[in-house]
């Protein structure tokens, strides 16, 4: 498995950085003291990706925030795993609402970008997540397990698979879920796992949070049993704030 920390805490940069914030922002992290049973990957934009995995020590891998749903080739302003291995990237995350509701990916071409990259050795961040509303009509679980049944269908193996489940109405917004809400959603993916998959992929998997995660909420959301680390965007631009979230998971 890609990885073999009990805990997983991803840095979604997203669209952002120029390259003097990132170099600062790269020596924040390579000074920070992260705890050990924390696997920590960060994803910059594709143009810092290389120098952002040249100045990271080896304590931080590095991921992209999407890839090519197959070889490389002519697909003008692709970038294929092919291309993100030959970097040394061992991560991409796959199926961020953004690219759902923003760029239109949907679940199948999302789940096929997934098999792509497991197959070709890359480790997968597969997000999940209902908008608002389709949490206040009571289909969040449909929602999730929709998206779950996507990837299912057509990954190759569950070993190099994290979820991360991003409630969409908590991404950038502030409005954090609750412990108890996030945890009722990631014990009801990991029993759709065990009903789905098998009972050793749900125990195994690593299912994460995401959505207005940050230094003062991740200690409490991080007790919740089902809830393995954090995938976390605008937090994760900020080195000190980024690692007391990594520390908050043990
Ligand atoms: O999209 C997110 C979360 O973003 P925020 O932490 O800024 O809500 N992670 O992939």
């Amino acid at each position: 498995m890609a990885g073999s920390g009990k805990f997983f805490v991803g840095g979604n940069w997203k669209c952002n950085g120029t390259k003097d914030s990132i170099t600062k922002l790269v020596s924040d992290l390579n000074s920070a003291k992260l705890e050990t049973d924390v696997d920590v990957v960060v994803a910059p934009p594709f143009v810092y990706l290389d120098k952002v995995k040249a100045l990271l020590t080896d304590r931080i891998e590095v991921s992209a925030q999407n890839s090519w749903i197959g070889k490389g080739g002519a697909f003008t302003g692709e970038i294929s795993v092919e291309q993100l291995k030959d970097i040394g990237c061992k991560w991409v995350i796959l199926g961020h609402s953004e690219r759902r509701h923003i760029i239109g990916e949907d679940d199948q071409f999302i789940g096929k970008k997934a098999a792509y990259a497991l197959n070709e050795g890359l480790g997968v961040i597969a997000c999940i997540g209902e908008l608002l509303e389709e949490r206040e009509a009571g289909k969040t679980f449909d929602v999730c397990f929709k998206q779950l049944k996507a990837f299912a269908d057509v990954v190759p193996s569950w070993d190099n698979i994290v979820i991360a489940y991003e409630p969409v109405w908590a991404i950038g917004t502030g409005k954090v879920a609750t412990p108890q809400q996030a945890q009722e959603v990631h014990v009801a993916v990991r029993d759709w796992l065990k009903k789905n998959v098998s009972e050793e992929v749900a125990s195994k998997t690593r299912i994460i949070y995401g959505g207005s995660v940050n230094g003062s909420n991740c200690a409490e959301l991080a007790k919740q049993e089902d809830i393995d680390g954090f995938l976390v965007g605008g937090a994760s631009l900020k080195g000190p704030e980024f690692a007391t979230i990594v520390n908050s998971v043990t």
